[in-house]
């Protein structure tokens, strides 16, 4: 049974294969968006750029003006139909000429309630691992953002995001109560960090974090690591998938919450009079 209302709700994390075929990867979303409320999930989190490969010379290809195209169409339409909160991973926007890494999100009614534009690009090299660029084929963005679920209130992040405390430190600052982060690890990284990441940005600010990945899928250039997985405030991890097509549902108890910052005080226990984190641009 899915938690009552006032203490929680369910989690979808639809941790799909997306393929270079942005129909098909449309087509499978929706489906799965369906079967997460058959399941009783209040809130269905989708992966980054689920609507075509995580290809630099793709996301031209593949990008849409934000609310007009067909990806939000689907999204909007998925999240009336079955009356459900929709993360929509993100998708490549086509803005002004330029390309951002965009997360769109939808409530039960087929409202955009909230847009979160990826603010730390994807940058590594890894002499013979990885050697990625985002900046050649995305813009960055310059907001944080954050949306309200009934009395809950989620901040977003995709992907490298949640590599950066800082930006975590300021949705605590804000009082959310989740953070999700729809993304995309490569097989180099993922294994060392992805959990590692996950489960530090829950403890730092005492929030649940959903960091949710797209399916393993062979593939020449990009091979992605999976294993979506929600840790809890304590840090612990809560739901974890593997690295196959499948759909992972937690059930979220925001009591948790409460009883760990109660605990374990560190909100009140900072010394901003010798460190601060600040917002400096939104
Ligand atoms: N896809 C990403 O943005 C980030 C990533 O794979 C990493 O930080 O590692």
């Amino acid at each position: 049974m899915a938690p009552s209302k006032s203490s929680g709700f369910r989690v979808a994390c639809i941790q799909m294969s997306v393929v270079n075929d942005k129909a098909k990867n449309l087509a499978v979303a929706v489906t799965r968006i369906e079967q997460a409320k058959q399941n009783g999930c209040t809130l269905a989190i989708l992966p980054e750029c689920f609507n075509g490969l995580y290809e630099i010379d793709l996301f031209r290809k593949n990008a849409e003006v934000i609310p007009s195209g067909e990806t939000c169409k689907a999204l909007s339409q998925a999240a009336k139909s079955n009356q459900i909160y929709v993360v929509g991973g993100s998708i490549p926007e086509l803005y002004n000429d330029k390309v951002y890494n965009t997360c769109t999100v939808w409530d039960p009614n087929g409202k955009l309630i909230a847009t979160h534009r990826k603010v730390h690009l994807f940058e590594v090299n890894i002499p013979g691992k990885t050697c990625y660029r985002e900046v050649n084929g995305m813009t960055p963005g310059n907001t944080l953002n954050t949306f309200q679920l009934d009395r809950f209130k989620v901040g977003l992040g995709i992907c490298h995001d949640i590599r950066f405390p800082e930006m975590a430190e300021l949705y605590r600052k804000q009082e959310c109560d989740m953070l999700i982060y729809p993304g995309n690890f490569c097989m180099n990284l993922g294994p060392l960090h992805w959990s590692l990441l996950t489960r530090s940005r829950a403890l730092d600010t005492q929030t649940f974090v959903a960091f949710v990945s797209s399916a393993r899928v062979p593939h020449p250039t990009y091979i992605t690591y999976g294993h979506s997985q929600i840790a809890n405030p304590w840090g612990e991890v809560i739901g974890e998938a593997d690295e196959k097509d499948t759909d992972l549902y937690v059930d979220l108890d925001f009591s948790v919450r409460e009883n760990m910052r109660q605990q374990v005080p560190t909100e009140k226990q900072k010394r901003n009079d010798i460190y601060d984190v600040i917002l400096k641009k939104n």
